[in-house]
């Protein structure tokens, strides 16, 4: 089911005028703090209302400032996990997560199996009080799933974990995408939360849409740097594992060639997604030999963005993929790094990290 967003709002100083799609899977909405992201999230659950626009979820509208069109909160049939799990603490885990659905009237699923999903099964005839932050949200996301939402508005729903919280989690949202088909509209600020669970990218900057689509393309677009920030930029590619011998380096199938990374934890012939920062490619004219870098993929020069520092972006195709490098300008200009170029994008293979490495989705290799 297709969300539809044209809203206008004008907020003190700060106009949100935001227009996107946020097709079925798991759309992010990223951009830098205070961009606007929680206020057009707001928007969709009904919790603020635009000065004029539409929103559409499928073929319900929720919103029409010319039809006079304002469906409230609960008849919008959308679940809300927010920064910190509310769960009620006079009641059980069960209660909590059967709560919105005895509200909203709507759900069939059992709240063991969503429980299952969530690995919180063990947790479920407990109080709230004691669980750790990652158990709580995950009860928070299965309360809001068991009322069977059209969509799921999460706000940074990871944004109070610490790393290790983080990535306790992180898999079960990408079970989430996986196995409930349930859509999510994502927001977060996280970049390796965006490269993982997002099949789909909008990305604001001061209230407006400046991009938007699918993240292979989104994440690699040298005119997008800037929303991303340096540090973050980078690409995502599809991979496969085709191999995982004894010495603990997985080997994985990219559309450019071969990729070496350090044991991921999937079996061969799993599909995955991996994340390559532009700080960690660098770039040589000729095919390198003698090096301890594992990962050499042949690649050919699409642009080159210079920006106002010493660096610049490369952006290159690497087979049916796109990549990031990030290097000095000197460097750049004394290699005759311009469009068009063949090159070799050099990677170390502990550069990319467990948590660079999505699991269980889709690829086309
Ligand atoms: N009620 C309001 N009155 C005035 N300004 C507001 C109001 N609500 C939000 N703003 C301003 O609108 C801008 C966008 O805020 P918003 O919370 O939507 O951004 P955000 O991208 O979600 O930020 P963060 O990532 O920090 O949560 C900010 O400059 C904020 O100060």
């Amino acid at each position: 089911m297709t969300l539809t967003v044209d809203i206008q709002r004008q907020l003190g100083h700060f106009c949100l005028k935001a227009a996107f799609d946020a097709p079925e899977g798991v759309t992010v909405l990223f951009g830098r703090s205070g961009s606007g992201k929680t206020s057009i999230i707001r928007s969709i659950a009904g919790l603020l209302n635009p000065d004029r626009g539409r929103i559409h979820l499928g073929d319900r509208v929720l919103f029409d400032s010319d039809a006079r069109t304002n469906v409230p909160v609960h008849k919008r049939r959308l679940g809300y996990v927010f920064q910190d799990s509310r769960l009620f603490p006079h009641l059980s885990v069960r209660d909590n997560l059967c709560y919105a659905s005895r509200v909203s009237g709507r759900g069939s699923r059992r709240p063991e199996e969503v429980a299952g999903l969530l690995g919180i099964e063990h947790l479920l005839a407990r109080r709230t009080h004691g669980l750790s932050g990652g158990e709580a949200q995950r009860i928070a996301i299965g309360r809001a799933l068991l009322a069977e939402p059209d969509m799921l508005l999460m706000d940074e729903p990871l944004a109070s974990l610490d790393g290790p919280r983080k990535a306790e989690i992180l898999p079960y949202l990408e079970t989430l995408r996986g196995e409930t088909g349930v859509s999510i509209l994502y927001v977060t600020h996280n970049m390796a939360e965006v490269a993982r669970l997002a099949t789909h990218i909008v990305l604001i900057e001061d209230g407006t849409v400046v991009q938007s689509g699918p993240p292979e393309r989104v994440l690699t677009d040298p005119d997008m740097v800037r929303v991303v920030g340096i540090r973050d930029a980078g690409a995502v590619l599809s991979a496969r594992v085709v191999a995982q011998p004894d010495d603990g380096v997985s080997e994985l199938a990219v559309s450019g060639g071969r990729l070496f990374l350090p044991a991921v934890d999937a079996p061969v012939g799993s599909e995955l997604r991996v994340r390559i920062l532009a700080q960690d490619v660098i770039l040589s004219r000729t095919r390198p030999e003698g090096l301890s870098a594992l990962n050499i993929l042949p690649v050919r020069v699409l642009a080159v963005r210079r920006g106002e520092g010493p660096g610049v972006i490369v952006q290159m195709q690497a087979g049916d993929d796109l990549l990031l490098a990030r290097i000095t300008r000197r460097s750049a200009d004394a290699m005759g790094v311009a469009e068009g170029a063949t090159c070799f994008a050099v990677m170390k293979s502990v550069a990319v990290s467990q948590t660079d490495i999505a699991v269980g989705l889709q690829t086309g290799i």
